[in-house]
């Protein structure tokens, strides 16, 4: 009898779960962590989505996680609620609980969208993700404008610049605010370089700046902080490092043959950037991450740099620090396609 109604009540806990099923908390004597930060995740019942639900609800400095996604998120929000961490677990399923899951949020995290398939560049993306950002952001715009945004959505070059358009449209715009994730680009430079020069991953911090795609994807392989003596690396290694670096997500799309793009590194890297903005909201001082934003720092209006992050969001921008040869070189070689993405992007969301 005492298991039996041990097991009821916890049905009703992980039932109420769903705002849509009519089943209320009133058996929880406590309604969450009140003085954590609160967190929805757009797209949670993707491939990038569920890992990052887990790792959102592991983190202590979360009381809410809101789960939305058009598909599927009861189960995923039942099954993520069962872990003994003290988020509150909540989810939200189709656009008409959009603005119930972007209420009083402080953090948005946006992995939704289609991913790619071999032979599909990112910018093939646009034209189904371009749609699905644009109507999230209106979404934030009108239930959390003053929300930090990580835009995880590709193509990144395109959907921050959608993004900002929205939020400008809506006179909600503020540039510190607004993120694209490019994380998994320094957690990938981190990796490659410690494989070549025999190091733990932990030691290395490649700063990797301009966009997420191809050729606009630079390591500054001459600026791997924490590292001393500093790493000197020969032709050849920079070479196939920047290469390995600038293709990483080509790398898996053709492992995956199919099935999808990274999902579980970028599951990491989402949580890490998250926990970078969470602990900054907090008042921690001195966090530092490369993220895609609204930039003076080239002549290009969005450029991935080092960003220092505050209670505002993006408190500043970095310079670039010295460039080599070959990476101001590169530099220039991105220019072109990374402004033609940002202007692809504008161009959608003020025509429309
Ligand atoms: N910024 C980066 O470094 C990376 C970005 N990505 C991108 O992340 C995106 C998601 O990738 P996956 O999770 O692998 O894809 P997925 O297809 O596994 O999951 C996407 C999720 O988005 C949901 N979704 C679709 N339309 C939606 C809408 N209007 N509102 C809410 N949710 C919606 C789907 O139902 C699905 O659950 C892709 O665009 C991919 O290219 C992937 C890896 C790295
Ligand atoms: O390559 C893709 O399509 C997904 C992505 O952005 C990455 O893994 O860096």
């Amino acid at each position: 009898m005492a298991e039996s109604r041990a097991r009821g009540r916890l049905w009703r806990m992980s039932s109420h779960l769903n705002p849509s099923d009519g089943v209320s908390m009133e058996v929880c004597r406590a309604k969450g962590g009140a003085t954590g930060l609160r967190v929805a995740i757009l797209g949670a019942a993707g491939g990038i989505g569920q890992p990052l639900s887990l790792l959102l609800k592991m983190n202590p400095l979360v009381s809410t996680l809101n789960l939305y996604d058009v598909v599927n998120t009861p189960g995923v929000t039942a099954d993520v609620s069962h872990i003994d961490a003290s988020a509150v677990v909540r989810g939200f399923l189709g656009k008409d609980q959009l603005d119930s899951a972007l209420e009083g949020v402080d953090l948005v995290i946006i992995p939704a969208g289609i991913p790619r398939k071999p032979g599909m560049s990112r910018d093939d993306l646009f034209k189904i993700n371009a749609g699905i950002v644009r109507t999230l952001c209106e979404g934030i715009a009108r239930a959390c404008p003053r929300a930090i945004v990580n835009v995880i959505s590709n193509p990144v070059n395109s959907t921050v610049p959608i993004a900002a358009e929205v939020f400008k449209k809506a006179g909600t715009y503020d540039p510190r605010r607004l993120f694209g994730v490019t994380t998994l680009d320094v957690v990938r430079a981190n990796t490659f370089v410690a494989e070549v020069v025999g190091l733990d991953p932990k030691l290395i911090s490649v700063p990797v700046v301009g966009g997420h795609a191809g050729v606009t994807i630079l390591p500054l392989l001459s600026q791997p902080l924490q590292v001393t003596p500093a790493i000197r690396f020969s032709d050849e290694e920079r070479h196939y490092l920047t290469n390995r670096i600038q293709n990483g997500g080509t790398e898996v799309v053709e492992a995956k043959a199919g099935t999808g793009s990274a999902t579980l590194s970028m599951a990491y890297a989402a949580a890490k950037f998250a926990d970078a903005c969470l602990r900054a909201l907090k008042g921690e001082d001195g966090i530092v991450e490369c993220s895609f934003v609204a930039s003076q720092v080239t002549d290009l209006p969005y450029f991935s740099s080092r960003v220092k992050l505050g209670r505002n969001g993006a408190e500043e921008i970095l310079p670039l620090g010295p460039l080599t040869e070959f990476e101001r070189k590169g530099l220039e070689a991105m220019k072109k396609e990374l402004q033609g993405s940002i202007d692809k992007g504008i161009q959608f969301a003020t025509s429309a």
